[in-house]
Formats: C-alpha cells, structure tokens, sequence
C-alpha cells in the first residue's frame, strides 16, 4: 500500500518537475529517507527511457526528415530520414551548429522571430527542395530551441521545372507547326471540325484538284468566300483570284465590269478602253458571288462564255480567249428561282458540276467552343489585350444563341467583348443587352419568330430540302430518293403531298 502511494506521489514529483516547478520537489525530497530518494529516482529512470524509446520509435516513423536544435543553434535531434535526405548522419551534426553544414536556414530564422511556418517551400542548399514546418520549442514560456519536419519535393520541383520547359517547347513547335502547315494546307483558315464543316472541306479538297466548277451554298456568313479562296489555292493556278459580288455592280455596268470594253465603246468610257474582271483573272479563279443577283440578261451571256471559254469585250468584235476557274456562291434558293424563271437553269447546270453546302452555326453547334477561342485568340493578339478565360455563362450563352449571321457575326460579337473586356475573364456583361437576353432565351436579338407553325415549316423545309435533292439528281427521282434517304414511293408521296412537279 506505501510502495502505491509512493509511486503515485512519485508521478506528480515527476509532473511538477517537467513543469519546472521544484520548489515541492525540493521540499518533498529533503523530507525522505535516502533510500526513497533512490528508488524515485530509478522510477525517474525509467520513465524517462520508455519515453526515450517511444520518441525514437515516432522520430523513424514519420514521413519526414526531423531536425532539433537547442538555444545556441546546435543540432540536438536528427532522424534516419535527415540523415538520408541531406547525406550527413547523426554523429556528424550532432551538437554542432546547424550552420556549419546549411547555408540557407530557416529553422534559426523561425527559432529567433517565435514564428510557426507550414508547407513553405524551403531550398536549404542549392540542390535540395523541401516542404517545411517549423516552430520554436518553448518551455515555461521560454524559448529553448526549434523544431523542423521538411518533406522531400526535390523530384517534383524538377518534373516541374522539366515540364515547364517542355511546355515552353511545345508551345513554339505548335507556333512553328501552325505557321508550316498554314502555309502547306490552303485549307487551315476554315476553323471546326464537326462533321459538317469536315465534310464541306472533304469535297473541297478534292474539287480544287479539278478544273470543274463549284457551287458553294449556304447562309450568309458561313464562309463561302473563304472556301473559294481556299479552293483556288489549293489548286495551284498561277493567275489571281477575283471575287465579284454580282449583287454589288449595277446591272448597266455589268457587262463591261465583266468582259471590259473596247476604247471609244460608249459614251464616258475610257478612251483607252478597259480590261474586264474576266480577262485579268485569266489563269486563276473567278468567284461569282451572290450569283443569283446576277442580272438575268447577263445569265445568258456569262453561260456562254463558261461553253466557249471566250467573250466579246463590249463594242469589241474579237473574241478573247479565257482559262479561269470558275466558282459561284449564293445564299438563295437557286431551284426555286428557276421555277420563277428568274435564274437560267442551264447557266445553273453548268456552274453546278459539284455544289457543296456550307453548314450554318446553328447545324454545328459543336465548332462554337472552337471558333470562340480562336476568335478570341485572334482579337486579343490585335488589340494587344491579356484575356485567359471564357465565363462559361457566356460560353453556355454563346451556344445558345441562334446566329443568323453565322461566324461573320459571332466574330463581330467577340471583337466587341475583347475590346470591352477590363479583366482577364471575358464574361456576360460585355455581351450588348439584347443579344444576351435573346442568348438566354435561345433566339436572335429582336428577331424572335413571334408565332412557329411547326407543321408549316417542317413543310417548308421539306419542300427545300427535296427541290434541292432533285435539282442536284438532275431530276432523277431515284437518285433523288437515295440522296434524301428516304424510299421512293416516300419521294412520289411527298411531292405530290407538297406540290412539287418535276420535270
Ligand atoms: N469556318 C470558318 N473559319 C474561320 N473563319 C470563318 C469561317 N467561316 C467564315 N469565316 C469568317 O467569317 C467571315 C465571313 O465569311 P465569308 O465572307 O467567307 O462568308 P460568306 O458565306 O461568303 O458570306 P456572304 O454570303 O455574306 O458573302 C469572314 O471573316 C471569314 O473569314
């Protein structure tokens, strides 16, 4: 029972000295026997090995390479992982000052200013990189040293750097790639690849290696002048590519637009005459935008230039002799023109050998992220602005508008953003406030469909939709059939349903 007590005595002897406060220990030992004192302190002993060996046992545990130093700086503690991390073993640095062996020490620094630092990147010598903890040991508020546990990141700060450079690398070889293959593929201006757009440039790759005319439909904006520039490069003729937008020269003016005009040919002309559009694309390729603004008169004698491969300059009467590319563009509906008589139709067979159709925004939904980034891309470099970031509200917007005007207008949308835009983030407000709510609303600015007769218009778009299958299979009803998908007694019924005569 006295052994118990005095144990028990003993461990609040021993928590009062850890406490630095002696005074009782004093008072308590000067009142025992000899032997008592002895035996508390084996006790002492004792427990100060099992606790010995329980601070070993954590120090070689821990994932980290532990350091201790004492008041004056001298190393007191220092683990199986410091010594591996840093090449210097326990007999070497201990009782040293740190300093001797660290050139740049942080441990010190934390020690001296009664400061805790955690997970700061440390570089205690040049080839070492660490993440750091440290704090001061303090006894009765005192500071009797400090204490460091740093986590070895030298392998990532290296991957790291290496992967920094590699991207650097990358980042010029993709310049270099870009600029290489823009100058090697004609076609690397047209942005997307839905596969749509993929499709588009398929047949163009392939037309541009032949002399056969194009037809290049689509909406406004959806790239038609681009596929033709990109046509007429691809093909390799020598001479230059000239666009005339048909809708754009007054119908009295066309002809010696065109085909020029001999000197003295008629009132206010040149006295020297005038070379035609024609004849200063010869060798190269002509684009007949907006061909079905062409004046119908003018129908007739542009067919037989494309027959004879020459023309008459107006008041001339020698034929001059051309070799252009021709390529004709037009957002109408050239079928239904013809049925009108406002379009010759065989001025339409012959320029449209191979027609291809260039997909709206709205049928590629997939390009927008692309074509956005691009966009952006481009705008930011000319205005010398630092955007990095889309919002993807104005992303999720962007998508969801209907773009009448197709890429022309979502371009025009994202030079205005990139101007506006005060920070690094492009987002909603730079978008005007009409094009937002219309955005939001999944419509056009102002331009919403007030009321949408959904039988009307799928009848509508069906009626195109098979006029163009029919025209394109020079009216064979089977061709026509297999080009739609559909069987052809489905064909029969539709155009009977919808009234379509053919021919
Ligand atoms: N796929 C595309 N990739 C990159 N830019 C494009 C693409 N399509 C169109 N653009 C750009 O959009 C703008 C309009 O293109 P383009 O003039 O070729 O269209 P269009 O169909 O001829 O229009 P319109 O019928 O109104 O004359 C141009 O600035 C063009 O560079």
């Amino acid at each position: 029972m006295r052994h118990l007590f005095f144990i028990s005595r003993g461990g609040v002897l021993l928590d009062k000295l850890f406490s630095m406060d002696t005074a009782p220990v004093r008072n308590y030992l000067s009142s025992q026997q000899p032997e008592k004192v002895v035996a508390l302190f084996e006790q002492l002993l004792m427990q100060y090995q099992v606790q010995q060996a329980r601070f070993d046992a954590l120090l070689n545990t821990v994932d980290e390479a532990v350091c201790m130093i004492d008041e004056s700086d001298r190393v007191v503690v220092w683990n199986n992982l410091a010594e591996h991390l840093y090449g210097i073993t326990a007999r070497e640095i201990i009782n040293k000052p740190i300093d001797q062996f660290f050139s740049n020490l942080l441990l010190t620094k934390v020690m001296k200013e009664r400061r805790t630092v955690h997970e700061q990147q440390h570089t205690p010598c040049p080839d070492k990189h660490v993440l750091i903890n440290a704090r001061p040991v303090k006894l009765a508020g005192r500071v009797i040293g400090g204490v460091s546990a740093e986590k070895d990141i030298t392998e990532v700060v290296q991957l790291n750097e290496q992967l920094s450079q590699t991207h650097e690398q990358v980042a010029s070889l993709q310049l270099e790639l870009d600029r290489v293959s823009t100058q090697s593929d004609s076609f690397s201006a047209i942005y997307g690849h839905s596969t749509a757009i993929c499709e588009a440039i398929s047949i163009a790759r392939r037309v541009a290696a032949t002399s056969a005319p194009v037809l290049l439909r689509g909406e406004s904006g959806t790239g038609k002048e681009l596929f033709a520039k990109a046509i007429h490069q691809a093909s390799g003729l020598q001479g230059p590519f000239i666009a005339i937008n048909c809708g754009a020269i007054s119908p009295n003016l066309f002809e010696s637009e065109l085909f020029g005009y001999q000197p003295g040919a008629f009132t206010g002309a040149d006295r020297n005459g005038k070379v035609g559009l024609l004849e200063q694309a010869n060798g190269g390729t002509v684009l007949l935008d907006e061909l079905g603004d062409m004046p119908r008169e003018m129908q007739v004698k542009l067919l037989r230039t494309l027959q004879d491969k020459c023309f008459y300059r107006v008041g001339g009467g020698k034929p001059v002799a051309i070799d252009v590319r021709f390529i004709a563009a037009t957002h109408r509906n050239l079928e239904a023109m013809i049925a009108q008589g406002d379009f010759r139709e065989d001025l339409y067979y012959r320029l449209n050998v191979v027609s291809i159709v260039l997909p709206s925004l709205r049928e590629r939904l997939d390009d927008i992220p692309e074509l956005v980034h691009r966009g952006i891309k481009y705008y930011d470099t000319f205005y010398h602005k630092k955007i990095t970031k889309v919002d993807p509200e104005l992303m999720a917007a962007l998508l969801q508008y209907s773009w009448p005007g197709n890429i022309r207008e979502l371009f025009n949308v994202l030079e205005r953003l990139v101007i506006l835009a005060d920070s690094s983030l492009l987002t909603l407000d730079n978008l005007p406030s009409t094009f937002r709510q219309a955005a939001l609303a999944g419509g056009e600015p102002e331009r919403r469909p007030q009321e949408i007769n959904l039988v009307q218009t799928t009848g509508n778009i069906e009626k195109e939709m098979i006029t163009v299958a029919l025209a394109e299979a020079q009216f064979n009803k089977a061709v026509a059939a297999k080009k739609l998908g559909i069987p052809r007694s489905t064909l029969y019924y539709k155009m009977h349903k919808l009234g379509i005569e053919c021919q």
